[in-house]
C-alpha cells in the first residue's frame, strides 16, 4: 500500500509555504541566519516542532517565519519545497502563502512576488510540478493584515500569474470570520477563488460563516463541520470539498486522537473529501503519509485511495484540460497497479 501511495500522481491543496520548510531547508535558512532560535539539528528541531496547543504551534510557526528575510529566502524556500513534493510524486499543488508576514517583516513586496514566481517557474521546468498560489490573510493579525493581502492579490502591478485563490488562517477563537467579507468580496470580484480555514479549533457556526459571508468554495480543515448534520448535508449538496488534514488536527491538538477524527463521518454524509498535508515538516509528515493514514481511518484499498486522489483534482482550482490529464494519469497508474 505504501509504494502504491509513493507512486500515485497526486494534487496538494492545502499545504503552507512556510509550513513546509523541511528540516534540510531550515538548515540552509538558519545557516544564512545564525541569529536565528530556530535549531538545525533535526532531533532538537523535531522537539522543537512538538506542540503543546494550538497557540503554541501558531508562536513557533512565527519564528520560523522570522527565518525568512529576502527574496532570495524566499526563492530557496518555494523551489525547494517544489523539490520535496515532485519526490512524492505530486503533480499539482496550492501553496498557501502568507505574503503579508513576509512584506510586514521588510521584504520589498514586488522582489516578493518575483522570487516565488521565479522559483514557481523554474520548479515547473525541472521536476513537472504545476504550483499555484493561495494568499492567505493571518486573520489574527488584525484588518489592516486583510488590507494588505487583498492589495497584494489584487493589484495589477504585483498580483502573480500562479494566484488562483483568497485564504485565512491563524487561530480562529476571537477571530469571527464575517469581519473579512469586505476583503473577500474585494479578492472574489478580482477572479480569486475563496478558500478560508475555518472549523478548525472553533465550531461549526465558523463553517456556516465561511459559507455564507466569505462564500467559501473549499473549506480549511472544516473538522468541527461533523457536529452539524445540516452542515454536513450543505457541504455535500454544494460540493464545497473540505481539505482534510489528519496529522495535522492532532499536532495542534484540535482533534485528540486519530482514530476520534471525523473524516469517516465527512465520506458517510458524501461530503467531497480531500487529504493534505498542512505543514508537513512541522508535524512530521507528508503527504504520502497523510494518505496512508487517510487509508487506514477509512479502510481503502488501492481504488479507494485513486477515488481519494481524483478527489483532490475534482476540488482544485486548476483547469478542465488539466484536470482530466491528471485524473487519466491517476487512473492509468492505478490500472497498471492492479493489472495481473
Ligand atoms: N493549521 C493551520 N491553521 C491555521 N493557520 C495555519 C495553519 N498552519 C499554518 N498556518 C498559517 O499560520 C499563519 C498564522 C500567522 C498569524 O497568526 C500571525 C498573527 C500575528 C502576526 C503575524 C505576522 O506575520 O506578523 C502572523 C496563517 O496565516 C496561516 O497561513
Ligand atoms: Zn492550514
Amino acid at each position: 500500500m505504501h509504494a502504491f501511495i509513493a507512486g500515485l500522481p497526486k494534487a496538494e491543496l492545502h499545504v503552507h509555504h512556510v509550513g513546509s520548510a523541511s528540516p534540510r531547508i531550515v538548515s540552509e535558512l538558519a545557516a544564512r541566519h545564525p541569529d536565528s532560535k530556530v535549531p538545525t539539528d533535526p532531533e532538537a528541531l523535531a522537539d522543537y516542532f512538538t506542540f503543546t496547543d494550538f497557540a503554541h504551534f501558531i508562536q513557533v510557526y512565527l519564528s520560523v517565519v522570522d527565518l525568512i528575510r529576502t527574496p532570495e529566502d524566499v526563492r530557496l524556500l518555494t523551489f525547494e519545497v517544489a523539490r520535496d513534493l515532485a519526490r512524492q510524486q505530486v503533480r499539482y499543488a496550492e501553496l498557501t502563502i502568507t505574503p503579508y508576514s513576509s512584506t510586514r517583516r521588510g521584504i520589498d513586496e514586488r522582489a516578493f512576488m518575483e522570487a516565488i514566481e521565479d522559483a514557481r517557474k523554474a520548479a515547473e521546468a525541472e521536476f513537472g510540478t504545476v504550483l499555484r498560489w493561495c494568499f492567505d490573510i493571518p486573520g489574527e493579525a488584525g484588518l489592516v493584515s486583510a488590507e494588505e493581502t487583498v492589495r497584494l492579490a489584487t493589484d495589477d502591478r504585483l498580483r502573480p500569474e500562479g494566484l488562483v485563490s483568497f485564504g485565512l488562517g491563524g487561530p480562529e477563537v476571537g477571530v469571527p470570520r464575517p469581519q473579512f467579507k469586505p476583503y473577500f468580496d474585494q479578492a472574489i470580484a478580482a477572479g480569486l477563488h475563496s478558500v478560508p480555514h475555518a472549523g478548525e479549533t472553533t465550531g461549526p457556526e465558523t463553517v456556516w460563516d465561511a459559507i455564507n459571508e466569505l462564500r467559501a468554495e473549499r473549506i480549511g480543515h472544516g473538522t468541527s463541520s461533523a457536529q452539524d448534520p445540516k452542515l454536513l448535508a450543505h457541504l455535500a449538496e454544494h460540493r464545497i470539498a473540505l481539505e482534510v488534514c489528519p496529522t495535522s488536527n492532532i499536532a495542534t491538538r484540535a482533534v485528540r486522537t486519530l482514530d476520534e477524527h471525523p473524516i469517516k463521518e465527512f465520506v458517510a454524509a458524501g461530503v467531497l473529501v480531500t487529504v493534505n498535508s498542512d505543514d508537513p515538516p512541522m508535524f512530521g509528515t507528508d503527504l504520502n503519509t497523510e494518505y496512508a493514514v487517510a487509508a487506514r481511518l477509512l479502510d481503502l484499498d488501492e481504488r479507494g485511495l485513486a477515488v481519494l486522489a481524483k478527489n483532490a483534482v475534482e476540488a482544485a482550482f486548476l483547469d478542465e484540460p488539466g484536470k482530466a490529464r491528471l485524473a487519466a494519469e491517476i487512473d492509468t497508474y492505478t490500472s497498471a497497479w492492479l493489472a495481473p
